[in-house]
């Protein structure tokens, strides 16, 4: 397949916007400071320390040259090195060594401890911002999650709470920077104040040139996010455990990798043509700012020629114009880059942002036990966001405390939405949901949750033990052995995990090295489990029976007819065998109530229930 277009960039974000991302930069180093207080204390304190030796060290070299000059010029030398050392000449000279020597040892020692203190809070700072991520992640809404602009927002700031501590190392280097400068700064001004202008004039086209292609640098990862995300799918579809499968079936290997190099593909073509620029473009103002360089050593010969500088002095002016050159070149392009980081921290700034909407209100209203009356929806319509058409609408039945309900209906009806809906993972765009006579959105959304289990068909397989598969119903009593065992018996799991090597506490799921895999079907009685783990006043099993066989299923339902007595339980089966069980059927079709009633009744009415009940029982005769 042929690369494709080299793709557009889109336009760089203005130098005002770039510079107002530093306003990002005092909520960042407060978030490092939470980090570990000690760790920054101690980075800024060596780095001030660190800040202040360049500027001594050329100084004291400066004295051993004049002072090596002096001796030189002085008559009466010594021959050899025992004379020189005997005569006391050169005890200065020695001294001043000696300190240079100090000075050059602390400075490497002082570096090292530096980058250790850093390389230790950016492991911290990952951690404690990955868990911040987490933390929020929890809070959002289902919806959220099913938005693919919060899924790349997502990425960027996952991205970000990793990488992001090079900026606070950059931010203290400027600072450290900031303070050598200035001690250099007032050795140059003391002898030749306009070399300080020059240097600037030097300097700043480098810098806005810099600071252009940071921002190209970030428009272009910015707009490439949704690339970004395919790029890691599809090297996560074409090499995982869960795909293989399919993947080895379909012969997909070679689709896969060329949509890999496709996408690939565009990115080195973006990215070779940004950076060629910004090394053509870099190369040439740097050279600028050479030529500034050597314009002021020219200056400083001369002056040192006609006599107003000692030797001494032009090595530390000249010494100190190189340095002074290529800090603020540092400083200015960190700069520029640091501004361009700091609109990286937008990302994870604007995912903190991101408020749900779905949450208790100030004075919930107890949850109550047992429920009374039971659910009662009235015209309750959802649409999904971006969707055109209604996943269920004018939606009126009544969920009574105790019943078990089955609820049927085609492909797409809006079964798992309505159960959703029960669960408050979405709240209804019309109508509303009652819950003993309040609307359910009055209660506490944690007890709500608390409350109401939900086995979905697309129920996840962890890779964990047996047990804590099963005590994910109800996590904080994962350590009450007896209960996982009780919920395992009554899903017919327990004897799935007795079979297992290691029992309860085997691992399942192929993943990890010890871990035993499970047949689809057992891997649903598992589930199963987490709905007797979590003993919730309303169960709902929205079709985790799919896979198993027509017996275990008939079973599994029985069982969870006769032990959810005294709760309300919502059944979702395509298998009217396992239906005709509950206290009473709602048929949904597209999206709406079609008809409600006992089997029997179902049947009698000679509609669509009896209709898909006759076709399933044709089927067997
Ligand atoms: N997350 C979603 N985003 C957008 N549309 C959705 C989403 N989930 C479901 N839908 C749409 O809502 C409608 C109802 O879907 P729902 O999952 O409730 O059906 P269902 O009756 O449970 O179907 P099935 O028997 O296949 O499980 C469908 O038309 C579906 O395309």
């Amino acid at each position: 397949m042929p690369p494709p277009n080299a793709p557009q960039l889109p336009a760089p974000r203005s130098f005002r916007e770039r510079v107002g991302a530093l306003r990002n930069l005092p909520p960042f180093l407060a978030l490092v400071w939470q980090t570990s207080p000690r760790l920054t204390v101690a980075t800024l304190a060596l780095r001030l320390a660190r800040a202040l030796l360049p500027v001594a060290t050329l100084y004291v070299g400066k004295l051993i040259i004049d002072e090596v000059l002096l001796q030189a010029r002085t008559p009466g030398a010594p021959a050899t090195l025992g004379g020189w050392l005997a005569s006391g000449r050169i005890d200065r000279l020695l001294w001043l060594l000696a300190a240079e020597f100090g000075l050059a040892v602390l400075s490497d020692v002082l570096g090292r401890v530096v980058s250790l203190v850093d390389s230790l809070m950016a492991e911290r700072f990952s951690t404690t911002t990955s868990i911040r991520l987490m933390e929020h992640a929890a809070t959002l809404d289902l919806e959220d999650f099913e938005d693919s602009e919060l899924q790349d927002r997502l990425e960027r700031a996952r991205r970000q709470a990793s990488g992001r501590m090079s900026l606070m190392s950059q931010l203290f280097g400027q600072a450290q920077d900031v303070i050598t400068i200035a001690s250099f700064a007032v050795g140059l001004m003391a002898y030749a104040p306009w070399l300080i202008a020059l240097l600037l004039v030097a300097l700043v086209p480098a810098f806005l040139g810099e600071a252009h292609f940071n921002a190209r640098s970030y428009a272009l990862l910015w707009a490439r996010t949704p690339e970004q995300r395919e790029l890691d799918y599809v090297r996560q579809t074409g090499a995982s455990v869960e795909t293989a499968k399919e993947v080895k079936i379909f012969g997909l290997h070679a689709f896969l990798i060329d949509r890999y190099r496709v996408l690939a593909a565009g990115f080195y073509e973006a990215n070779r043509r940004l950076a060629t620029r910004r090394a053509a473009w870099g190369g040439a103002l740097t050279a600028l700012g050479t030529a500034g360089y050597y314009v002021a050593y020219g200056f400083l010969a001369w002056r040192t020629l006609a006599g107003h500088f000692s030797i001494g002095d032009l090595t530390f002016l000249a010494g100190s114009f190189r340095r002074l050159r290529t800090l603020l070149e540092g400083l200015l392009s960190g700069f520029s880059s640091m501004a361009g980081q700091a609109l990286y921290l937008d990302d994870l700034f604007s995912f903190f942002t991101i408020a749900p909407e779905i949450h208790s209100p100030p004075n919930p209203r107890p949850f109550p036990t047992p429920i009374r009356e039971g659910f009662v929806f009235e015209d309750v319509g959802f649409i999904y966001p971006g969707a055109e058409r209604w996943a269920v609408r004018h939606l009126n039945f009544t969920l009574r405390a105790d019943e078990v309900l089955a609820l049927v209906g085609e492909n797409g009806a809006g079964k798992t939405t309505l159960v959703k809906l029960l669960a408050r993972l979405y709240d209804p765009d019309e109508g509303r949901i009652l819950l003993d006579g309040h609307d359910l959105r009055e209660y506490d959304l944690d007890e709500l949750r608390a409350n109401v289990g939900v086995i979905f068909q697309d129920f996840v397989r962890y890779h964990l033990t047996a047990a804590d598969n099963i005590a994910v119903g109800r996590i904080e009593a994962r350590h009450d052995r007896a209960r996982v065992q009780d919920a395992a018996e009554r899903s017919l799991a327990d004897e799935v995990i007795r079979r297992l090597p290691e029992g309860y506490d085997q691992i399942i799921g192929k993943r990890f090295r010890s871990g035993v895999e499970l047949s689809g079907g057992e891997w649903q009685k598992v589930a199963i489990a987490r709905a007797y783990m979590r003993d919730a006043q309303l169960l709902i099993l929205d079709e985790p029976t799919a896979a198993l066989d027509a017996r275990a299923e008939f079973e599994v339902f029985e069982r969870f007819k006769e032990l959810s007595a005294g709760k309300t339980a919502v059944l979702i089966s395509h298998r009217f065998s396992s239906v005709r069980m509950a206290d009473r059927i709602l048929v949904l079709a597209d999206g709406t109530v079609e008809a409600m009633g006992t089997h029997e009744e179902l049947l009698q009415q000679r509609g669509r229930y009896a209709e898909l009940f006759e076709l399933q029982a044709a089927g067997y005769r």
